[in-house]
């Protein structure tokens, strides 16, 4: 069989490997790993983000008194992932298949050497033809500092590892064109990363289990079809949809972002990911807005930049808001704030933030 990729990463909702009572649904584990499986047989490259560990937990514990949110989350995630990776493992143990758990924080992203650690570690486990179990670590994870859900996350490891597609499989067959549940909303199937029409028709509506819901599932899909990677948004309710999606003759209706030609570098895919590391502000004004925006490649010169807040040092990402307010990017600078600001709006050639280590976020 033909495969449209050999390289992926596939991210799981809870709501797909739980049942309505709460409880994991173990014949779904089961299926997606013998999908699994199927591919990394043969040869596809294949990296697994799975929520589930707090619906998990939470079906296993009575608890004796009323938890705030934090402590709740913490007993669940820590109980509820022990389970639901034990059943990972069992059933690609089945297969002959040996699988690892990975559990990260946003914090083991922080700056380029721990961003490299992680890739190293992911590149290691698949040299070795294990396949990585990715969830947040729930259990440590600082409200704050949390990712927005696991498709953020899976977005990021799909990045980093240069997958060719980001699978993302839900409880929903694709993002339809009007509320889901009128019989009139149709699947779109496919969507240009400069289309953004679509957008108004997702909901703040979010399925029983999940914690971003559709909004964060669209704008993560959209980030990564810029950088040059496929988003497919399926149901991870249907049988084979793994197979189906990878086979180069698959029918699937579902949604699909198609990948921008032009492939983002490395440096760029990380600071792309690297906002809530930022340690100061750069405000702009009008004009270095519209050059930054405009199609050619443009760095941001002190001249353009009217205020700079903060303490930051050479190398620490920055954050770029026009004069508005509104965050229009980030990147890294190359001056600290207080070289920024004896120079502020001089002619200084040397770019604060150069354009090979700056990310813009287009409307
Ligand atoms: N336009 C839309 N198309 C599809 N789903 C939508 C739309 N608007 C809101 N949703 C909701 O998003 C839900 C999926 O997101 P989420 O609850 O985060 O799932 P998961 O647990 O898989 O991450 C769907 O079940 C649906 O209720
Ligand atoms: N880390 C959490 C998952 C949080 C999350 O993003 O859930 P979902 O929106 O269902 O993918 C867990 O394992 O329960």
């Amino acid at each position: 069989m033909n495969f449209n990729y050999r390289k992926i990463t596939v991210k799981v909702g809870s709501n797909v490997l739980t049942k309505s009572d709460g409880t994991l649904n173990v014949a779904r584990i089961a299926h997606l790993v013998d999908q699994i499986a199927y591919l990394h047989k043969k040869g596809v490259e294949v990296i697994l983000v799975s929520s589930g560990a707090v619906a998990a937990g939470r079906s296993e514990l009575k608890i004796q008194r009323k938890l705030d949110t934090v402590s709740s989350r913490q007993l669940w995630s820590a109980v509820g992932q022990v389970k639901l990776i034990n059943r990972y493992a069992d059933f690609f143990r089945e297969h002959g298949i040996v699988c690892a758990q990975v559990l990260t924080t946003k914090d083991n992203f922080a700056d380029r050497d721990h961003y490299l650690n992680m890739k190293n570690c992911f590149t290691t486990l698949l040299e070795n033809k294990v396949v990585p179990i990715v969830n947040e670590n729930d259990t440590i994870s600082v409200t704050e500092l949390m990712f927005t859900d696991n498709d953020e996350l899976s977005g990021l490891i799909a990045s980093m590892q240069n997958s060719e597609a980001l699978i993302i499989l839900s409880n929903i067959e694709g993002i339809y064109d009007g509320d889901p549940s009128l019989p009139g909303s149709k699947i779109i199937e496919e969507i240009g990363t400069k289309e953004k029409d679509w957008m108004k028709n997702i909901s703040m509506q979010k399925s029983g289990f999940g914690r971003g819901g559709m909004l964060t599932k669209s704008s993560i899909a959209r980030k990564v079809a810029k950088e040059g990677i496929a988003v497919h948004i399926a149901s991870g309710l249907r049988d084979n949809v793994l197979i189906d999606i990878l086979r180069k003759d698959g029918q699937l209706k579902h949604t699909v972002f198609k990948p921008e030609i032009r492939k983002a570098s490395n440096v760029k895919k990380w600071i792309a990911y690297s906002h809530s590391f930022a340690k100061g502000e750069l405000v702009i004004n009008q004009g270095a807005k519209e050059a930054l925006f405009s199609p050619k490649a443009t760095s941001l010169l002190l001249i353009g930049v009217t205020e700079v807040k903060g303490l930051f040092q050479s190398g620490d990402i920055v954050k770029i808001m026009d004069e508005r307010g509104k965050l229009v990017g980030w990147g890294k600078a190359q001056f600290s704030s207080e070289k920024a600001l004896q120079e502020l709006g001089s002619k200084n050639q040397k770019p604060i933030v150069h354009y090979d280590y700056l990310y813009l976020i287009e409307d």
